[in-house]
């Protein structure tokens, strides 16, 4: 039996992209809806079987599992109804909130252990990677917080919690920079004379492909690109471009540096509030 087939109760904090993701990868993979509880004031729609409430519940015990999947500047706000409402303190805490700390997320609901979690938008399909970071879960807690992420993509431990920032700047946020580099694909077919539609359906297609391409080969993404990059080709004059001084790669950086930069001023934020 899984660790998470014994779990008996489960409250999500948060029902939105991410925690919307979440709930429905759990149910898809079999969990029953009767042991989930969902907290979210906007009252989203949830599949029949699930518990949905607007706050936490008055003086009822807390629950195995609490995943707290609000933005981190709500997080007084949960843990000022927690305090308030809630009778016991949760067996397992997962947090999915950029920037903010065990140390603090501990400090506020006094779990049995907290887990933290970086997941990404691909969650939605089930595409997504999740890094998984805990310095109190015994074995069966880190099993339970791994089952409940891998229902969402692939998941990774990493040992040192600061290395959370560089994570999210990555992973967590990287979609959002995909999309926009589809979109600039796109826009830039469209300037070269493409029909909107076509433009942007080549633009998708060619960065899943690729994606998938690079995941399923033992080549390198270089040594891919290489193999796109005819001598004298079309492709060398493009790479040529993107590889200049000015090109992606300190873009890149620079895109990562401030996503990073901003997962330390949340932490901070979180830390002083
Ligand atoms: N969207 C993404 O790609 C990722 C998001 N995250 C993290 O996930 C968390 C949620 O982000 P999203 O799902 O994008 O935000 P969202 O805005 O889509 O969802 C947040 C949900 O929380 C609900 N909410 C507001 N106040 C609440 C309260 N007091 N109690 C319970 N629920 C409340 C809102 O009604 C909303 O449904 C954030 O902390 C973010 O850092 C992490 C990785 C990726
Ligand atoms: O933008 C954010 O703050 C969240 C964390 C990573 C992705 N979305």
């Amino acid at each position: 039996m899984s660790a998470l087939a014994r779990v008996g109760s489960i409250w999500l904090v948060g029902c939105g992209n991410m925690g919307g993701a979440m709930l429905r990868g759990w149910l898809a993979q079999g969990l029953a809806p009767d042991k989930l509880t969902v907290i979210d004031p906007a009252l989203p729609e949830l599949p029949a079987g699930v518990r949905s409430l607007n706050a936490l519940p008055d003086g009822e015990a807390g629950p195995e599992v609490l995943v707290l999947a609000v933005k981190p500047q709500l997080l007084g706000d949960v843990v000022a109804q927690f305090r308030r409402k809630s009778g016991s303190a949760p067996g397992l805490l997962l947090s999915v909130l950029a920037g903010v700390e065990s140390g603090i997320l501990k400090q506020a609901f006094n779990a049995g252990a907290t887990v933290r979690a970086m997941p990404n938008l691909p969650a939605q399909i089930g595409k997504g990677v999740t890094v998984l970071c805990s310095e109190d879960a015994d074995m069966d807690r880190r099993q339970i917080a791994e089952e409940l992420m891998r229902v969402l993509g692939t998941v990774e431990w990493i040992a040192d919690e600061a290395l959370f920032h560089a994570v999210t700047a990555l992973s967590g946020s990287g979609p959002g920079y995909v999309f926009r580099f589809i979109e600039a694909m796109a826009d830039a077919g469209r300037a070269l004379g493409l029909p909107e539609e076509l433009a942007s359906r080549l633009a998708v297609e060619t960065v899943s492909g690729s994606a998938l391409l690079a995941s399923a080969s033992d080549e390198s993404p270089a040594e891919l690109a290489d193999r796109v990059a005819s001598p004298g080709g079309t492709t060398r004059e493009g790479l040529n471009r993107l590889d200049a001084a000015d090109g992606i790669r300190p873009l890149i950086r620079q895109t990562l540096e401030a996503a990073a930069r901003r997962s330390a001023e949340l932490a901070a934020a979180a830390r002083q509030s």
